[in-house]
């Protein structure tokens, strides 16, 4: 068919920054202004362009009926425990937003408690934190609006379900953390942004800085919180206070980037004279107690027994361990759990007096133990299949605990732990049923691939079960690499279908960057290593083509958010490796990340291009500043990009919608219209949501709606047909 017309977008040459003598020209600079006339012209333009390639894609219609139908099965996550009531979140299949019920009893008759569906028609109000005070008497919730991560919270009093008139604006990266007196809660909060008034909240892209702690009383104006504690000379560290289970202390967490390391000071609320009230209206923050003053490593709380601290740390062991401390001796630290030669201890959960169910990552899949809080010594295992830990929910004093469980084949089991007797009894409390999903239909393999340098990577590959390896099949291949984050095996609605109805491979390589190796893992796909993620990915592509699952023209990758900049990088070192490419919220100007919302918080893992060195280490893979015409350089075989699809969306504030709308004019530009009968048929699009953000909180219909497409416009790409 006749090559797409893509909109031709203003370049402003005259638009170049200096970067330590190398000038970078950045002619779509204008597109970082969300609310310019012309960036809205451009954003209008290209959802037309769209909206006619996805028109055309056959498949979409019948993609979105079979998904809502697949997608329409109830949904829970694990239960939890305040004061003698159970909590949990319950979807019964197409609710834009889960809901919270709440029980007398595990057996009581559940009541709706608080069902945001009620609060906002069109799905686009989320509910992003929620928290009970220990009596059970109050529940404090952080409501988000578009997907943006700003957040009010609010507090019901859950007896009679009626909201407080309290209401704490301008909070965003907190928690919510009752005192057990009920009084009130800590949490942490910006300034507001200047453009304060008319702000449509998630779409500015101000910087976020200066974090603060406050105290809210309950029943009081926001105004009168107290500000705990902040750190004017660093603003960009980053503050969480968390109470301890015998509610004596105050715990406070300090981070200053995305690295797994941060401070801990505490504060002994017994000490304080008049209790938190003593510091109403006054200009004094509380008298924290500096126990870790240095970024050297993690340190999360795990217990304490009162002076005695109990934490999970990265300290000298990159797959991490439990240690001790009696806060009265600072400076002696003894070793509870010692690190792990192969497996990362991953979470600790104190249960049932004086245990605790520690969490480990082998080989990318969680495996869980029980073992005495007093001696770190192991007790027993609690069996569980082969996939991922969702959710361990207890309380130190709970003697049965609840664990949330999936994997590739397992769309979800809540078990139920009981602790009471000499073996602990795992039964299976909840089970989430996918009406018409057959799991005996699919095989899951994992395979170790050698990478460019030799390291193995791992790759769960998911598929329909005896396919042959005749390189005919469509393979959808994700990834992330970065942060410590680990992929572990998830149920994924979406995938399934396209595995049985397009003869889709879906695959997951666990590329360097990432936890599933621990800290050493991590550092081996960042900074100056951060081509190593790229490397290892598409040597992951190279083994599914070598072994025959694919081929390049069928090979779709996809990634979000870090795993959006792998596309971006990888479709630019090898476009002939791939036929499509999504790259959902991607980080793709890596010169100016850093210059947005709580971008300066990634340079752990990027570096930054105000620093000489770093800013070389950028501009080699940065994709916003790496798109070449494949076709010029006459020794390369290849002859296009990829087809792609960059998608974004109006109140992303965690990576701003403005790397993907310059990537996209970029790619249009040097790719497209610049060039007279371009090579380049495969359509570079993006599709830019209205009304939601970085993923997180998308009601349901949204979510179908997106992947309907997304995968519509793949299967059209690869040319995978569709199979009743
Ligand atoms: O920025 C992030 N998380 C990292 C993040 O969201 N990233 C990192 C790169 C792009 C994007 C992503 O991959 O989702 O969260 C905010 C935060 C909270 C506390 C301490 C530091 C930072």
């Amino acid at each position: 068919e006749e090559p797409l017309k893509y909109p031709t977008a203003r370049r402003d040459d005259s638009v170049v920054d200096n970067y330590h003598g190398v000038m970078v020209p950045d002619p779509y600079q204008w597109l970082e202004d969300p609310d310019s006339p012309e960036t809205k012209e451009f954003v209008e333009k290209q959802r037309k362009l769209t909206d006619s390639v996805l028109k055309n894609c056959e498949t979409r219609e019948k993609l979105h009926e079979k998904l809502t139908k697949l997608y329409d099965f109830p949904k829970y996550n694990a239960p939890f425990r305040a004061g003698d009531k159970y909590f949990y979140f319950h979807n019964t299949g197409l609710q834009p937003q889960n809901v919270l019920y709440v029980q007398d009893s595990l057996d009581g008759k559940p009541e709706v408690l608080l069902d945001i569906n009620a609060l906002c028609e069109d799905g686009t109000m989320a509910l992003k934190a929620c928290s009970v005070s220990e009596d059970a008497k109050y529940l404090a919730y952080g409501i988000s609006s578009s997907g943006s991560d700003w957040i009010t919270i609010k507090v019901m009093r859950i007896e009679d379900k009626s909201i407080e008139p309290d209401t704490i604006s301008w909070v965003k990266f907190s928690g919510i953390n009752w005192t057990h007196d009920s009084k009130g809660f800590f949490y942490s909060r910006y300034p507001a942004p200047k453009c304060g008034e008319n702000l449509d909240a998630g779409t500015e892209t101000n910087v976020n800085l200066h974090h603060k702690l406050y105290y809210h009383f309950l029943g009081t104006d926001q105004s009168e919180d107290i500000l705990c504690w902040s750190d004017p000379e660093n603003p960009k560290h980053m503050l969480r206070a968390s109470v301890t289970e015998d509610e004596k202390y105050v715990v406070l967490y300090i981070w200053e980037n995305c690295d797994p390391v941060n401070k801990i000071y505490y504060c002994d609320m017994s000490m304080l004279p008049k209790g938190l009230e003593g510091y109403k209206g006054k200009k004094e923050f509380l008298p924290f107690v500096k126990l870790v003053d240095n970024f050297d490593a993690s340190y999360n709380y795990v217990a304490n027994d009162d002076t005695i601290f109990t934490f999970l740390t990265n300290k000298d062991a990159p797959r991490n361990k439990l240690v001790r401390v009696n806060v009265r001796e600072p400076t002696s630290w003894t070793e509870l759990i010692q690190e792990d030669k192969n497996n990362v201890l991953e979470s600790a959960v104190a249960v049932n007096g004086n245990q605790i169910v520690v969490n480990y990552l082998s080989d990318v899949k969680n495996v869980l133990q029980l073992r005495d809080l007093k001696t770190g010594s192991f007790l027993h295992h609690l069996p569980l299949d082969i996939g991922s830990v969702s959710d361990i929910s207890s309380r130190r004093k709970d003697k049965i605990i609840f664990i949330g469980f999936t994997s590739f084949l397992v769309p979800g089991v809540i078990y139920m732990c009981d602790l009471e007797g000499e073996v602990p009894r795992m039964r299976i409390f909840r089970e989430i049923i996918v009406p018409g999903f057959d799991r005996t239909e699919f095989e899951v393999t994992q395979v170790f691939v050698p990478s460019r340098d030799g390291t193995k990577v791992p790759m769960f590959i998911v598929a329909r079960k005896n396919i042959c390896l005749d390189g005919s099949h469509p393979c959808l291949l994700y990834g992330y690499g970065g942060f410590n984050a680990s992929i572990t095996p998830y149920f994924s609605s979406s995938r399934i279908l396209i595995a049985k109805h397009l003869d889709v491979v879906f695959c997951i390589a666990n590329i360097r960057g990432g936890g599933e190796y621990g800290e050493e893992w991590h550092k081996a796909g960042a900074l100056s290593k951060k081509q190593n993620c790229f490397d290892d990915f598409i040597s992951a592509a190279e083994y599914l083509v070598s072994s025959g699952y694919t081929k390049p023209k069928k090979l779709c990758i996809e990634g979000g958010s870090n795993g959006g900049l792998l596309i971006g990088a990888c479709i630019n070192q090898r476009p002939d490796l791939f036929g499509c490419a999504l790259a959902h919220v991607g980080v793709m100007d890596m010169l100016k990340f850093h210059k947005f919302t709580i971008g300066h918080t990634w340079t752990s893992d990027f570096g930054c291009s105000e620093n000489e060195e770093e800013f070389h280490w950028l501009i080699k893979y940065s994709p916003l500043h790496n798109v070449r015409r494949p076709w010029d350089k006459p020794f390369d075989k290849f002859s296009q990009y990829p087809s792609m699809m960059l998608l974004t969306a109006d109140h992303d504030d965690r990576v701003v919608p403005l790397h993907s709308l310059k990537l996209l004019a970029t790619m249009q530009h040097v790719l497209c219209t610049s060039v007279e009968r371009s090579p380049q048929t495969n359509p570079i699009v993006g599709r830019i949501e209205s009304k939601a953000g970085h993923g997180c909180g998308m009601p349901t219909q949204k979510m179908i709606d997106e992947a309907a497409d997304r995968y519509a416009f793949m299967a059209k790409m690869v040319d995978a047909p569709w199979i009743d």
